[in-house]
């Protein structure tokens, strides 16, 4: 199947749903990947370089665009029960400092953690690591939230063109040391750059692994 699978990468993709609050999500059915990071880590960035689409998620250089979760599947499902996608992505608002106000930030880092543990068909939360600062509280009290609700994550560190080849290596093995007891989180670190285009085809092949 890996040759049918991997066709999921060279269709266009669509953005089919922005999701509010948790009673807007579609029903449960095709397995999601769900993109969850501070705001500006680079996550809507990420989507569109691995979707080879520039425009399809909404990017800002402002902390906070991302305001709902936003669901992006291969094109040519109508989405009927039996015309399903075989993977939805999830593009996530961010958590942390955001250019918006305050209850707009309470209402949708709520429905982050509210779908993060409460969502059956997601297979794999990537969480995603700015290069430059490594992991921080809010992003240690998320692994630990899908600790305990034993949703599977990974980490994706981001941005890498803008630290040194040298720092790379160091920041691989500190962010390995602080997964390495989470009992969740998947052993494999990613690292990528949106901008380069560096690291994607991993992502993918992670993403592919789901597919249905
Ligand atoms: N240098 C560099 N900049 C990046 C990269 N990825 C994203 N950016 C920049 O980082 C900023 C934030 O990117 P977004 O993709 O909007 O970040 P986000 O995590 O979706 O942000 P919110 O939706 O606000 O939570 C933008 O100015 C991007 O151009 C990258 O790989 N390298
Ligand atoms: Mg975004």
């Amino acid at each position: 199947m890996a040759e049918e699978t991997s066709l999921i990468f060279k269709r266009p993709w669509v953005f089919i749903r922005g999701v509010p609050a948790m009673k807007f999500l579609p029903p449960e059915g095709p397995p999601e990947v769900a993109f969850a990071g501070r705001s500006n880590v680079g996550k809507s960035s990420l989507i569109n370089a691995l979707l080879g689409q520039k425009g399809l998620a909404r990017t800002s250089n402002t902390p906070g665009r991302t305001q709902e979760l936003n669901y992006f599947v291969p094109d040519g499902y109508a989405g009927g029960a039996d015309d399903l996608p075989p993977v939805a992505l999830v593009d996530m608002p961010g958590y942390g400092y955001a250019k918006a106000p305050k209850e707009h930030v309470d209402a949708w880092t709520r429905l982050v953690f509210d779908y993060l543990r409460g969502r059956a068909s997601l297979k794999r939360v990537f969480v995603l690591i700015d290069s430059r600062h490594g992991i921080k509280k809010n992003d240690a009290d998320v692994m630990a939230l899908l600790d305990k609700a034993a949703v599977s994550y990974q980490i994706v560190l981001t941005k890498t063109d803008k630290i040194s080849a040298l720092a790379l290596p160091k920041l691989m093995a500190a962010t390995q040391e602080a997964i390495r007891k989470r009992p969740a989180a998947y052993p494999e670190i990613l690292s990528t750059s949106s901008e380069k285009g560096v690291g994607l085809a991993e992502v993918q092949a992670a993403i592919e692994s789901f597919v249905d």
